[in-house]
Order: C-alpha cells, then sequence, then structure tokens
C-alpha cells in the first residue's frame, strides 16, 4: 500500500518534547515539502520509508540529566542531512564528541546572530545561510550551550553570548543551530528551513493540495478494494465534509454518510446539513435521530469527562447499528437477484493531524486535558476500521483542500463545532429545556456576529449556559434565571487562542436580543479568558 511519504519527499522531524516541534513539520509544509513528527523514542531502522532529510527539535531537557531523551545514533549513518535546534544541536554535538555546560546567561528572546565567512578567501557563507546577509535577527530559548563543538566541526554562526550558535560537519551534512527557526520571533526562520529542506536535503516542493487529492483517492480506492463499503460520521462540520466528498470522489456510492443527530446540535443543525451534503454536494446523507438515547444516558451526568465518553461510546453503537441495517438491507437486495455487495468494514472519521500529534510526545501521550470524542472515546472493541484521509493534515490544509474540491465557501469557514456539541457547553446536567435554551441564544449570538460581518475574522465563536441564576428585573417585576456566557477566540491552531475584542456595539445588541428574546436567561457576560490558561470550551 502506498503510504504518504513513499509519494512525496519527506523530512522526518523527531520530537524532544519541545513546545514547538509541531511547528517545524508547519514550516516545511508550508515550502510544500511532506513533514512528518515522530517521537524521538522512533528507532530509525525501524520506520518503513527513507526520510531525505532529519530534523532534531528542542527540548524541556538538559542533555547532560539523567533521563534526558536520547538520539538514536543511527540517525547520524542513514546518509541523510541532519538539522539539530537547540536541543538538538545540543544533543548532536554531546553525541559526536563536543561540550554542552550551562551557561552563566540564560538566553531568552531576540538575539543578534553573526553569519560567519568560510571557505577559501573567506567570502562565502554555509549553504544554510546562503543569501541572508551578514546578520540575521533570531530568536533563542535556551539555559546549556555549547562550550566546545565537536572534531570534525566548524562555527557558521555566532551570537554575542554564544560563540558556537551555529555549526555544520566539515564534510558531511550535519547542522545544528541555537535558535529557533520555527518560530515567527526569527523573522527569516523559514528561509532557514527552505535552505536546509530545499537545498540541502534537495527535496522537491510537491507536497500540495492538488497532488495530494490524486494520490489519496487512489489510495482510499486501493484500502477498499472493488468492492468494500465505508459509511462516514459526518457533521456538517469543515473536517468530516471535506473527508466525506474525497470519499464520495473515490468510491461513489460504496459511501454511506451518517450524520447523528445526538440532541445536542445547533438549532435546526441536523436540517441544514442534510440539505447541504445532499443538495450541495451530492454526497448521500442519512440523518439518524438518537436524541432520545443519547440524552437518557446523559441523565443527570454533570462530569464533563464523563458526557465525553458517553458520547463518543454511543457514537460508535449508533455506526455500528447503521452499518449492521445497511449490510441487512444489501442481503434483502442479493435474495431478490441484486448483485452481491461488498461489506461495511470501514468507518471514515475527519480526525486531523494536532489530534494525531498530541497522542505520539515521546513520554506517551501528553497528560490528557480532555477526551476529543473522535480519539480517546472510541469503543475498545469496535468493529468497524477506521479510514481517516485527513489524518496527516492541518486545519487550513483541510480548508485549502475543501476549496479544491468546490466545497462552498461559507462552509469551507465554518468554524468548528466539538461532538460532544452542547452537552459540554451547558454546564451542570444536560435536559431538553437546558438544550433549547443553549441553542436559542447561540443562534441569536452567531447570527448578530454574521450581520456585523465578523464571523470569517473570529475563529470560533459560541454561547455557554452556566449553572446559575441571577437576580434581574424586567418589566417591573422581580427576575430569578439563568445565565449566558458569550465566547469567542482567534486562534491559528486551536492550541493556544487569545480572546476576540467586539466592538461594543455588536456586545450591546448580542446582549439585549438574547435577554429579551431567550426566556430564562436575564444576564450575559462575555469570556475574556486566553487559552492558556483556559481552554476554548468551558468542558
Ligand atoms: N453529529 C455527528 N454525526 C456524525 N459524526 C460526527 C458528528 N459529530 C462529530 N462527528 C465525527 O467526529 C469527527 C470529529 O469531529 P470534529 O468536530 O473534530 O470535526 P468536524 O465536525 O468534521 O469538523 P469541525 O472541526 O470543523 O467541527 C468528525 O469529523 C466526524 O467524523
Ligand atoms: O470534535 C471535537 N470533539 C471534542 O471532544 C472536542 N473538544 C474540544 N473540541 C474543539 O477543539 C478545539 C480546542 O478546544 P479546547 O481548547 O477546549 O480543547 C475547539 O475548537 C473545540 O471546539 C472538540 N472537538
Ligand atoms: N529550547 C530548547 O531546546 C532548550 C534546550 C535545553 N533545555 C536548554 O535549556 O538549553
Ligand atoms: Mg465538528
Amino acid at each position: 500500500m502506498a503510504e504518504i511519504h513513499d509519494q512525496f519527499d519527506t523530512i522526518l522531524i523527531l520530537d524532544f518534547g519541545s513546545q514547538y516541534s509541531h511547528l517545524i513539520t508547519r514550516r516545511c509544509r508550508e515550502l510544500n515539502v511532506y513533514a512528518e513528527l515522530q517521537p524521538c523514542t522512533q528507532k530509525i531502522k525501524d520506520i518503513n520509508f527513507k526520510p531525505k532529510g532529519i530534523i532534531l527539535s528542542g527540548s524541556p531537557y538538559s542533555v547532560y540529566d539523567n533521563d534526558a531523551p536520547r538520539v538514536d545514533p543511527e540517525v547520524f549513518t542513514l546518509g541523510v542531512p541532519v538539522l539539530g535546534i537547540c536541543y538538538g544541536l545540543q544533543e548532536m554535538a554531546w553525541n559526536l564528541g563536543g561540550k554542552v555546560t550551562k551557561c552563566d546567561h540564560r538566553e531568552y528572546g531576540f538575539a543578534q546572530l553573526g553569519i560567519s565567512k568560510i571557505g577559501s578567501g573567506n567570502t562565502s557563507v554555509d549553504a544554510l545561510f546562503e543569501g541572508l546577509g551578514e546578520e540575521m535577527q533570531v530568536w533563542m530559548s535556551h539555559g546549556d550551550q555549547l562550550s566546545s563543538i565537536p572534531e570534525d566541526f566548524h562555527v557558521i554562526g555566532q551570537t554575542p553570548t554564544a560563540p558556537f550558535a551555529a555549526i555544520a560537519h566539515n564534510s558531511k551534512p550535519f547542522y545544528g543551530i541555537q535558535f529557533h527557526p520555527e518560530v515567527t520571533h526569527s523573522p527569516r526562520g523559514r528561509e532557514v528551513i527552505g535552505r536546509f529542506v530545499l537545498n540541502i536535503c534537495e527535496c522537491k516542493p510537491s507536497w500540495t493540495m492538488e497532488e495530494f487529492i490524486g494520490k489519496e483517492i487512489a489510495r482510499i480506492r486501493a484500502i477498499c478494494g472493488t468492492k468494500g463499503r465505508v459509511i462516514g460520521a459526518v457533521s456538517g462540520g469543515v473536517d468530516s465534509t471535506v473527508a466525506a466528498k474525497l470519499m464520495h470522489e473515490a468510491i461513489g456510492d460504496r459511501f454511506h454518510a451518517i450524520m447523528v443527530d445526538n440532541g445536542v446540535l445547533r438549532l435546526n443543525e441536523a436540517k441544514q446539513v442534510h440539505t447541504m451534503l445532499n443538495e450541495d454536494l451530492g454526497v448521500n446523507l442519512t440523518v439518524v435521530d438518537a436524541s432520545e438515547l443519547f440524552l437518557s444516558r446523559l441523565k443527570d451526568i454533570e462530569d464533563p469527562e464523563q458526557k465525553r465518553k458517553i458520547i463518543g461510546n454511543t457514537f460508535i453503537n449508533i455506526f455500528e447499528a447503521e452499518a449492521a441495517k445497511i449490510e441487512a438491507a444489501a442481503e434483502e437486495e442479493e435474495k431478490a437477484g441484486g448483485d452481491k455487495k461488498g461489506r461495511v468494514e470501514w468507518l471514515l472519521q475527519g480526525t486531523l493531524y494536532p489530534d494525531v500529534i498530541e497522542s505520539i510526545s515521546f513520554k506517551g501521550p501528553s497528560a490528557t486535558i480532555k477526551t476529543h470524542h473522535n480519539v480517546g472515546g472510541l469503543l475498545k472493541d469496535m468493529k468497524l476500521k477506521l479510514i481517516e484521509p485527513l489524518r496527516e493534515l492541518f486545519k487550513d490544509e483541510v480548508r485549502a483542500l475543501g476549496r479544491l474540491l468546490s466545497i462552498p465557501a461559507h462552509l469551507v469557514q465554518r468554524h468548528p463545532f466539538p461532538g460532544p456539541g452542547l452537552a459540554i457547553r451547558i454546564l451542570g446536567p444536560v435536559t431538553r429545556e437546558q438544550v433549547k435554551i443553549l441553542q436559542h441564544a447561540d443562534n441569536i449570538y452567531i447570527e448578530e456576529i454574521r450581520k456585523a460581518n465578523l464571523y470569517n475574522e473570529i475563529s470560533q465563536a459560541f454561547a455557554v449556559l452556566l449553572p446559575v441564576k441571577a437576580v434581574g428585573v424586567m418589566g417591573d417585576k422581580r427576575t430569578y434565571e439563568q445565565v449566558i456566557a458569550l465566547r469567542a477566540v482567534q486562534s491559528e491552531d486551536f492550541m493556544t487562542a487569545d480572546w476576540y475584542v467586539f466592538p461594543a456595539d455588536v456586545l450591546r445588541r448580542i446582549s439585549s436580543r438574547i435577554t429579551n428574546e431567550v426566556e430564562g436567561i436575564n444576564r450575559v457576560t462575555y469570556d475574556i479568558s486566553s487559552k492558556p490558561p483556559a481552554t476554548v470550551e468551558w468542558l
């Protein structure tokens, strides 16, 4: 089976636990080169492809710590270029005979990197810094540094406090840099990564969504064979819509899209999604109303993790039941003399790369903050096999893919909506009455955001129903009712986010409409917390 890394030149990034590791992956992909992040514990001999280059990430550890993560020495015998960033540089030097010690002055922030002249006549610079001038601003974050470089290496850049800020091997394509080229605070960092990936590793910049579509469709066809059938969990969100469209292109009517009405969707959502997929995209979608089952299982449940797990598991129960129904119908058709149909073996999900990255840290999955229903909430003894065509992609790549598949812009730009839906936006027990109140308030909120033309400026906006009551006065009467909190954030990848600054008049309109129109609400507040320390959702 052709995997993505067999089809595109690939840079392997080994993750030593830096908070910026996924950014290195992003920067390579922005150069149209496919990059994959793997834990540093990954043994090179067990990798089933040959990367064109390897990048070693930073790390919170010091190389001289007893429990420091170690690089597989085979990285240096594979015969491909290697770039160490920060800890990656230190680990490379440590392995190849250099010295690393705690520095007197921790460097955290901007530094000016002087690029060394090298070669005969001292006129040229190293290929890593080709064409980048004599100096550049870089961003540092380290408390250790090289106190001597390994034999066979030379200095290619330095800062006033770090004489070995950039080094290169005398004859092999090994490089190490103390600064972080992957963060935007290193303005020319992208170019440095470009020099390594494109010039030194000689990767072809062929990772484009156009190329991806063709190759992924071929891959799906090979996986499913000529008869195999797939049911798809489709929510109307960007990810599953794009995955569904791709699947439809690949196997046509052998793909059955299922949307589950779990009773905690937004106002009129099931109807809208049904129209959108069937009419706008030509994908055959069945809406299964399982709201009764979900709400009964959620009855009296207040704990956020319990809510998430119940919803994740119930989703799978429904998909398995639907798969069985489709198979039973096919059997009936066959008995009546119809063609023999393939089994429903696969379940399509719109899982993205960030979901995967979160579970691959070298120490095992990073501390669980919350269980995303489609990753941690799956059933253990599930019969359907997963097919996840987007699991290598970031959200903006998925959006680009959607545009290429002619999915309308308003759909591609939709704010994300979590699978557990309003259940994680109703703090306290979930009941039909509470769902109704929140649906109504949320609908007004989004309507006003659209009217003010702010929808595309905001990454995600939604209302939350708080489990408290407050006193108010309406028509000269005392009220004692619930409170709505409004949330709106801007974020690139939802790993971090900042609250959105609304024009006051928009907030005023939203608040006045919600308190006037939504029965049971007499107060509206606005959430001004960033992530971290908060998260995007309240539960
Ligand atoms: N109501 C639903 N019915 C069927 N499948 C669902 C439903 N909600 C979520 N899913 C499945 O769970 C996956 C993950 O949900 P998630 O919200 O992350 O993605 P999405 O809904 O496709 O896109 P977005 O992130 O833009 O909302 C979806 O891709 C889809 O496969
Ligand atoms: O499909 C989903 N299933 C989930 O269980 C889930 N939990 C959070 N989210 C979405 O993930 C992004 C980050 O949210 P948090 O900061 O709350 O973790 C935000 O976009 C959230 O809406 C989910 N999406
Ligand atoms: N950002 C990093 O990779 C830091 C590496 C190491 N912990 C140091 O302080 O120097
Ligand atoms: Mg969604």
